[in-house]
């Protein structure tokens, strides 16, 4: 009932007049079956009875005039369906978009149930369409059915009443095979999951480099038709079952059919009924047994299509992912600093601790670098920070207010950041920057200072269309340009994305999870330089894995096992001679022994 209440408000919303129309089509579309059965019977009754000819001729033009109307409602039915299912579509994808956009943190992006749920989801949006239809092909059933059965009745009460209760066991197994069908879909959900995943793999260009170079095309494609082959197998099982089901169910109408008619045909040949009422009989037999079918079919099929779309219904309703407080705080412009308060983390309960009780104070207008080994957490750290995940245990402090009080798009406007994954959008340069602060959207002037705070502006100058070329070989640049656009160097695409960040120079918070890892040695130094002049005085956190780009850093925090274990600037960490020294000295002496040797 949910589920339905929510497909009704939607449609509703989305298309109230195409809707109404189609609905009325769809409902005298199940009158005109009956009108034309009785026509016949009376028109078959006049002819063997002949009377005024002005009367059959009026019978005649009524039986035109119905099957006119059954391929002009066809025509206009098409079309009313066609919007209802444009407009659905439209407002059941923005829907389950906005509410997908309204998770604020990422684990339900990492939970396998999750995504399937969303896949289904998708799909629902996309065949909402497929429940209208089987709702207005449930009403005009029981239309064609009420008049039938009513029609029926006149000739053979008992009758009727057989072909009624044979209904009820066929309505059943219809119900528990759509049941079936439902849950083997949803079964094999991560199954189709995967086949996808091998498919995207097969045919994007990121893969296609190593996918060639270790020959491993044969391999994917085989794991890819291991899992279509799942699928189709799971499918085949479902398939025979409703076929056995259902061969059942057409000897059981079959049995009836042939039954009455042997009883109409013996009790015309008594001249107890009239040609007409034959005519009636079969026209009637066939209209109840074929709207019985198509009731309990169509029942089945908007049964089957609720229970998926439970599952827009589950996402659309999803729980917050972050619990938000209510009333939330005031976050205030950062003036201390930011506390991590024995902060402990996994990322779920069957995950391994990442943070075990960290404590770290990172000073208003300080630069604060992390250092660790592979893997010690110094990016999920950072997640903390843009509050993606919530401390397991602990707290995180922005001038002394936990950053669960605070409404999480309040937290992130004050932060700018790059991400060691960062993004590289199918996007013209120019919004490719400009989504780092979706005001400059057409300012070119913020965008050109911040690409040239990046050292990218010349690089970006000198595409076949400046800031307009579409880094992308996806997509055409223009409808013209058989090319699509260019495509750019890791390193070009790092500074892109710190052309974005700076967009954001002005926030409280700037993260900057390995700026210059694809970066040549003078763009790292150059960069680092511009850091400092840009960032001077201002709150920062910066991981890399080049002490050298750090030891400018006012802070430095070395991460081991989850936990802090050594704090202090460069020269403080060298002379204390711990972890970080060591790491310095071996990347020194590698430098060294370069130029050495
Ligand atoms: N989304 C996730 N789900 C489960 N485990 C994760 C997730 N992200 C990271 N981890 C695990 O958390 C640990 C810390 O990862 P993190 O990315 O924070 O390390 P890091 O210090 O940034 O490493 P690197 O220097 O290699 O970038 C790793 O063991 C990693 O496997």
């Amino acid at each position: 009932m949910r589920q339905a209440l929510v497909a009704a408000r939607l449609v509703w919303r989305a298309a109230p007049v195409p809707v109404l129309g189609y609905l009325a089509v769809t409902l005298v579309a199940g009158l005109v079956p009956i009108v034309v059965a009785w026509l016949t019977k009376l028109a078959l009754d006049r002819v063997a009875a002949p009377g005024p000819p002005g009367v059959l001729l009026g019978l005649a033009v009524g039986l035109a005039v119905a099957g006119l109307f059954t391929s002009v409602s066809l025509q206009g039915s098409q079309y009313l369906r066609g919007e209802v299912s444009r407009r659905t579509t439209l407002v059941a994808k923005d829907e389950l978009f906005a509410s997908v956009e309204r998770l604020d943190g990422l684990a339900r992006f990492e939970d396998p149930a999750f995504l399937d749920r969303l896949r289904f989801a998708q799909e629902s949006a996309r065949a909402l369409q497929l429940m209208v239809d089987s709702c207005f092909g449930l009403a005009r059933g029981m239309v064609t059915l009420v008049g039938f059965v009513v029609s029926l009745a006149v000739l053979t009460p008992v009758f009727t009443g057989v072909v009624v209760v044979a209904a009820v066991p066929a309505l059943m197994v219809e119900l528990r095979l759509s049941r079936r069908r439902a849950d083997v879909m949803w079964k094999i959900g991560p199954v189709e999951r995967r086949e996808f995943f091998y498919g995207q793999l097969l045919s994007t260009v990121n893969a296609a480099k190593e996918i060639r170079l270790l020959g491993i095309g044969s391999f994917l494609r085989g794991r890819m038709i291991d899992e279509l082959r799942t699928s189709t197998a799971a499918k085949r099982r479902l398939e025979r079952r409703e076929l056995s089901a259902q061969a059942g169910l057409s000897l059981l109408s079959a049995a009836i059919s042939g039954g009455g008619l042997i009883w109409v045909l013996v009790s015309a040949g008594q001249g107890r009924l009239s040609v007409g009422d034959v005519s009636m009989f079969a026209a009637a037999a066939a209209g109840v047994q074929s709207a019985v079918a198509g009731l309990v079919s169509t029942a089945a099929g908007a049964h089957q299509q609720l229970l998926m779309f439970g599952h827009y219904v589950d996402v659309i309703e999803a729980d917050p992912d972050l619990p938000a407080a209510a009333p939330a705080a005031a976050l205030p412009v950062l003036r201390r600093g930011i506390e991590l308060r024995d902060v402990w983390f996994r990322y779920s309960p069957v995950h391994p601790w990442v943070l075990r009780g960290l404590n770290l104070f990172i000073p208003y207008g300080e630069a604060v670098a992390l250092v660790g080994h592979n893997g010690c957490g110094k990016s999920t750290l950072v997640k903390l920070l843009c509050r993606f995940y919530d401390p397991t245990r602990g707290a995180i402090l922005w001038d002394g207010v936990d950053l669960r009080d605070v409404e999480v798009g309040r937290l992130r406007e004050r932060i700018g950041a790059v991400f060691q994954d960062f993004m590289a959008y199918d996007f013209s340069a120019a919004d490719n920057i400009a989504v780092g602060d979706l005001v400059s959207l057409g300012d070119q002037r913020r965008i050109e200072t911040a690409a040239g705070h990046a050292g990218v502006h010349e690089m970006v100058e000198a595409l076949p269309h400046g800031y307009d070329t579409l880094l992308t070989r996806m997509f055409h640049q223009d409808p013209d340009d058989p090319g699509g656009g260019v495509t750019l160097s890791g390193g070009q695409w790092q500074r892109l994305a710190l052309a974005r960040a700076f967009l954001r120079e002005d926030r409280d918070l700037m993260i900057l999870d390995e700026p210059s890892a694809g970066l040549d040695a003078e763009a790292e130094y150059d960069l680092h330089t511009r850091l400092r002049q840009i960032r001077a005085g201002r709150t920062g956190v910066l991981i890399s894995h080049r002490l050298g780009a750090v030891r400018a850093a006012d802070l430095i925090a070395v991460l081991v096992d989850g936990v802090i274990v050594e704090r202090g600037s460069h020269a403080d960490l060298l002379a204390a001679g711990g972890t970080y020294a060591r790491l310095f000295t071996l990347q020194a002496e590698g430098y060294a022994m370069a130029r050495s040797g």
